[in-house]
């Protein structure tokens, strides 16, 4: 099977919520509080924004965060600061039926004003798009969740299923929000392992141009995520003396060595040990004839589809752990020469390695007993799988492309980490994507510069919430329909 059926009827105009002006300006005020997380040791003076932020959404939507109606119930987990993680709950339609678990953190990582042509905390709105720090990541899944259930709820529906929402304060530093909500569930919820149906969280972006041929929006559905393991190097190197009679080597030079070898010795590439084989193939029906035959016969191909890492940056972060060096410290006069040099390089392990793997490699790599490797707090391994041919990830790409044109949506690799990796004991069945189509150009904003939300992406988005929301019971599609 190898079909995804990108042919639905489209959700009728009648179905379909348009983005009315209120729904444009709450997204707008939205994104001028600077719910921004900051590292551990950095002084937080922004605690304040996030009580204002809820404060706010609640005034928005009070059919949810003020009703009387015994089915919605909000929680509040309390954090340092005033800070908060949210839950909302909805009783379904069958009280038979698994909960289903939605995602979406509330903090955005800090933005440099300098480095903006507007100031990323006062939006700039064109006919097109809106940019402002989190307008991707993720005040964009968290707001049309909100327009879609409160649509859905003021129409007076209810979705088949009991359902979560959990909007985290602090997934860009570490997700102990989703952590305590982890144990919330289970012993204020009496939630158990596989618990939930599913749980979905944001992941990928659909790219338009984002492959050589591939002109739609594509999606690769995280089936999976990449593990996380950051280490700090360290070359405390004594040998100092005046700078003017340097020796030949010293802590900047040992561990720049360690880190230009780290540069030229990837850890090894992992085609095939996960599902990028299937993400590959459930490529082959869009792809350009130039490329068409050697995806379509992997058989033969395979190994000249795995050397595709070695000159391609997307292709190398599905097919192997990537180590990036963050940051990188040494010195602090002029015509001193340091005994201290340290950097930091963060991993993304690929699910067919370990981090004692990544570890091993590096170490044999660096071959170097004045270069210390400390593994830093936070890691863990790459996700679970999520089944192949799961029931819930059919729906999602029908509800994709019902109300999504174009959108091709494949089982795939999430790159990045989300706060769902705290909770996959919950869930056989995890999904991590966004559901809003962006430019190949607009990637480098998530986390970087001019972050967009293009308008027609955003009502595309909160469609496809409100679809999948009517439809995720266990009703299997009618035969023929999205098969993955
Ligand atoms: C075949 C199509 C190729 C498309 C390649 C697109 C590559 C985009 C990859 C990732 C970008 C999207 C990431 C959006 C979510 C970001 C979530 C995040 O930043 N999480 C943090 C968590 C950390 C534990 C603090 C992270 O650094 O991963």
């Amino acid at each position: 099977k190898n079909h995804v059926c990108d042919h639905e009827a489209p959700i009728s105009d009648e179905e379909r919520v348009k983005l009315s002006p209120d729904i444009r300006d709450r997204m707008v005020k939205a994104l001028e509080f600077k719910t921004i997380s900051v590292e551990d040791g950095m002084e937080d003076i922004y605690s304040n924004e996030f009580v204002k932020f809820w404060h706010y959404i609640y005034e928005q939507y009070p059919r949810i965060f003020s009703s009387e109606d015994p089915d919605v119930q909000v929680d509040r987990i309390e954090f340092e600061n005033g800070k908060e993680t949210i839950v909302v709950i909805i009783e379904g339609t069958d009280r038979t039926l698994k909960p289903g678990l939605f995602i979406s953190h509330a903090d955005v990582v800090p933005a440099i004003r300098k480095e903006w042509t507007h100031d990323p905390f006062k939006p700039f709105v064109t006919e097109d798009f809106v940019q402002a720090r989190g307008a991707y990541d993720c005040k964009s899944i968290l707001m049309a969740q909100l327009e879609a259930l409160h649509a859905l709820l003021l129409n007076g529906e209810k979705p088949p299923r009991k359902t979560y929402f959990l909007f985290p304060h602090d997934e860009e530093v570490g997700g102990f929000g989703a952590q305590e909500a982890a144990k919330i569930f289970r012993e204020r919820y009496n939630i158990q392992s596989d618990g939930f149906a599913f749980i979905i969280d944001e992941g990928m972006p659909p790219i338009r141009n984002g492959l050589p041929g591939v002109t739609k929006p594509l999606l690769t559905i995280g089936y999976t995520a990449k593990g996380y393991l950051t280490v700090e190097l360290t070359v405390n190197y004594a040998k100092v003396g005046h700078a003017s009679i340097p020796e030949k080597e010293s802590s900047i030079t040992i561990l720049s060595d360690a880190l230009s070898r780290i540069n030229a010795n990837p850890q090894p590439n992992q085609f095939g040990k996960s599902i990028e084989v299937e993400m590959m193939e459930g490529l082959v029906p869009y792809l350009p004839w130039t490329i068409k035959p050697v995806i379509a016969n992997l058989w033969l191909f395979r190994p000249l589809v795995a050397l595709a890492a070695n000159f391609d940056k997307q292709m190398n972060a599905f097919f192997r752990t990537t180590s990036a060096i963050t940051i990188f410290n040494a010195g602090y006069k002029s015509n001193v020469i340091p005994i201290q040099a340290r950097a930091v390089v963060n991993h993304r392990i690929h699910p067919g390695q370990t981090i004692s793997q990544v570890l091993e490699h590096l170490e044999r790599v660096i071959d170097d007993d004045r270069v210390l490797i400390t593994q830093e707090e936070g890691a863990l391994e790459a996700d679970k799988v999520t089944p192949r041919d799961s029931l819930y990830g059919r729906k999602i790409v029908h509800s994709l492309n019902r109300t999504i044109k174009d959108i091709i949506a494949i089982p795939g690799i999430f790159l990045a980490a989300c706060d769902a990796r705290w909770l996959q004991d919950f869930s056989d069945h995890i999904f991590r994507f966004y559901p809003f189509v962006m430019e190949k150009e607009d990637l480098p904003g998530i986390h970087g510069r001019e972050e967009k939300l293009r308008w027609q992406s955003y009502e595309d988005g909160i469609n496809f919430y409100l679809d999948f929301f009517r439809h995720m019971d266990e009703n299997d599609l009618p035969p023929g329909h999205t098969e993955l």
